[in-house]
């Protein structure tokens, strides 16, 4: 049985990588916010009459760039959360889970640098995105497979 208790170095392990990436998550907010500032461009109109400058427009290509970065977050972040917490159900060894959280973190701000902070050529972003979506399969697969003899 896994011992899931705070004292555990693997949960503790989760813990601060989980916190990190809501923590990046979190951090393109403001950059969107700021981006807006910087180019005077809005996503509605109280915004530009209480900044008292700029205009609404919704296809600037730096805030969209820095939106579809964040996008992308949402589309895997809460995914680790959800998988990373089940696998550590499965008792795996703890420098090996601690490495996968490790490498899955940062892949993701690698991610957010090449795509929304300093962009990069192709294949930047996709291995940065990649390697971390497999980590979250390998991690899916081995909830099912530990779980399913239990069925
Ligand atoms: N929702 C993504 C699914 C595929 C994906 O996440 N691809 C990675 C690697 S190329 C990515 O960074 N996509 C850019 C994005 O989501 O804006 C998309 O539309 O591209």
């Amino acid at each position: 049985m896994a011992v899931i208790s705070l004292d555990n170095p693997v949960v503790q392990s989760y813990i601060v990588y989980s916190a990190i990436l809501a923590l990046k998550l979190l951090f393109l907010s403001p950059l969107t916010g700021m981006t807006r500032m910087a180019r005077g461009v809005f996503a509605n109109p109280e915004d530009v009459q209480s900044f008292k400058k700029g205009k609404v427009k919704f296809d600037d290509p730096a805030v969209e760039r820095i939106r579809r970065a964040h996008l992308n977050d949402l589309e895997n972040i809460p995914a680790f959360w959800v998988l990373g917490a089940l696998y550590l159900t499965t008792n795996p060894v703890a420098s090996w889970a601690t490495l996968l959280f490790r490498v899955y973190t940062a892949g993701r701000v690698l991610h957010t640098i090449v795509y929304a902070v300093k962009p990069l050529p192709q294949p930047s972003r996709a291995i940065a995105f990649f390697i971390p979506f497999v980590i979250m399969v390998y991690m899916g697969v081995q909830v099912v497979l530990y779980y399913i003899t239990a069925l």
